[in-house]
């Protein structure tokens, strides 16, 4: 099932039951859902059966971050196992990109292929302390415009930066956002976090929303709330 929604719920659970179970609780018709390291590391491709299976879009969000030639093949092999969108770490740098563009192109896949720029847990010291020496803003401008010379359809950012980033990569250009925290939420280990309303008002193109929603006593109703949050915004 396809859906317009801009919601991707985080599936962010140590097992296949954990994941299915708050799975079942959601609608297709509603959200994506996103599949991360934990979870695919213990599951393995079952997990996207079984959600593929209940009518799910899925990000499978791997960040894929090695040499060019084996970053395409983990790109083709997600993309082959059906998956709608999945990512690439952008500090892999222009010639990785390029060849998990290339690869998804001349199999005609067609996956939706982002780029992590900066995550949204880190802040201006953490980059200082890996040698970059710019704000995370900065560095989000630099990658983001690298991504999308390399063919990227879009970028992970904070959805503080998406602004910006829709001045200078253009409307189309995916803006997938983490660090969202309704107004109900607490903000936990994210840094650059804004609501949902004001992540969409800001240019982003999807929201991804863990906790908030998955550590609800009702998930379901969580993920109304946000939907109120944006109706109303
Ligand atoms: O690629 C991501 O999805 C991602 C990038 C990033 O910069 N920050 C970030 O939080 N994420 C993911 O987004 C989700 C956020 O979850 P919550 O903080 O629980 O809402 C987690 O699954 C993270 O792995």
């Amino acid at each position: 099932m396809s859906t317009d929604s801009p919601l991707i719920i985080a599936l962010d659970f140590p097992s296949l039951d954990a994941a299915l179970c708050l799975a079942d609780q959601l609608d297709p018709a509603r959200c994506r859902l996103k599949v991360g390291k934990e979870l695919f590391t213990r599951s393995g491709p079952d997990v996207l059966e079984a959600l593929h299976g209940r009518g799910f879009e899925v990000f499978l969000d791997l960040k894929f971050h090695d040499i060019p030639n084996t970053v395409a093949g983990a790109v083709q092999a997600a993309a082959e196992l059906g998956v709608w969108m999945v990512n690439v770490h952008a500090g892999g740098g222009r010639r990785m990109m390029e060849a998990a563009r290339e690869r998804l192109d001349r199999h005609r896949l067609s996956t939706q292929l982002i780029a992590v720029t900066v995550l949204t847990s880190m802040e201006a010291e953490d980059l200082a302390e890996v040698g970059v020496a710019v704000s995370p803003a900065q560095q989000v401008e630099h990658l983001a415009q690298l991504a999308q010379a390399s063919g990227m359809d879009g970028v992970v950012c904070s959805a503080q930066e998406a602004t910006r980033l829709r001045e200078l990569c253009g409307d189309a250009f995916l803006k997938v956002t983490p660090g969202i925290r309704p107004s109900f939420a607490e903000t936990g280990d994210q840094r650059r976090v804004l609501t949902p309303a004001q992540a969409m008002a800001a240019g982003s193109t999807h929201l991804v929303v863990g906790r908030p929603v998955t550590q609800a006593d009702e998930p379901m109703a969580a993920l109304a709330a946000i939907e109120a949050e944006l109706a109303g915004a």
